[in-house]
């Protein structure tokens, strides 16, 4: 089963329709754009929403005190980030405790993600596991890499190559968070390319942008990511629509027929 984020939810009327389609996660963006919520109105989501859907923060730019603010009140139980921030900030932030995701947006997303995959798996050949990629680290699986194994001493060469194009802070960022996100674009229902999942680990993983559906099927078809994320497919002008929660929802849980 893939479990599956509603994301984008602006009102009471559509924090109740996700209580009916009864998606794993709901999101709401406090970034600019389309979906953007002040904290007063997200807070008018989480309660209406039901107690056992955690209500994941989206943020690009906004301060750090403001995120801690609103986990300390309570309306948000994840942080979801899109763009790099300081290393010292993502650290703040995970003081917190609450689950961070880490979006990687764009054409790139996946060679980043599989570049830094990549990384964990040789890190820990080469030292063993260290105390912060533990977590991920444990999903990983060794014999995916080509020709690896732990008998095998990793230089720093096959490091470089198998990084792919991985930015040394935002690799860094990464091992600090609990979960990737690829996603096309913010909201706007871009897809990226499916076919290019292949060989990422899906555990930890929220693959978004452009589902919608009657497409979703094809995709957990070809890739079966531990979540999937919809915004603007989840809408009908603009607006969530229940049906079309419900229709993912049944995908992602694969309760189509019951
Ligand atoms: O949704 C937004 O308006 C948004 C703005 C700024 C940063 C991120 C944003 N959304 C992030 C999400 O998690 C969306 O659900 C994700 O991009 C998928 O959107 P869609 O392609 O419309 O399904």
């Amino acid at each position: 089963m893939t479990k599956i984020k509603i994301c984008g939810l602006m009102s009471k009327e559509e924090a109740l329709m996700a209580n009916e389609a009864r998606p794993d996660l709901v999101g709401v963006v406090f970034a600019p754009g389309r979906h953007q919520v002040t904290a007063e109105e997200a807070l008018v989501v989480r309660q209406a929403l039901a107690e056992q859907i955690p209500l994941v923060g989206v943020f690009v730019a906004e301060p750090v005190e403001m995120i801690l603010g609103l986990v300390e009140t309570g309306t948000i139980q994840m942080i979801q980030l899109h763009g790099q921030r300081p290393i010292d900030e993502v650290r703040r932030l995970r003081e917190a405790g609450v689950p961070i995701i880490q979006a990687l947006v764009g054409d790139d997303a996946i060679d980043q993600a599989k570049g830094w995959q990549n990384q964990l798996r040789l890190r820990r050949l080469k030292k063993g596991n260290d105390g912060l990629t533990e977590r991920l680290d444990s999903d990983l699986n060794l014999a995916e890499i080509n020709g690896s194994s732990d008998e095998h001493p990793v230089s720093d060469l096959a490091l470089a190559n198998f990084s792919g194009r991985l930015d040394e802070q935002l690799a860094s960022n990464l091992d600090l968070v609990d979960f990737l996100m690829v996603d096309a674009g913010a909201g706007s229902g871009q897809r990226l390319d499916w076919q290019r999942l292949a060989g990422l680990t899906p555990t930890h993983l929220f693959v978004a942008g452009g589902i919608q559906p009657n497409n979703l099927s094809d995709l957990l078809q070809l890739y079966q990511p531990a979540f999937v994320d919809v915004s603007s497919g989840a809408e009908t002008k603009g607006y969530k629509d229940l049906n079309k929660m419900v229709a993912l929802v049944a995908i992602a849980h694969q309760e189509e027929g019951k």
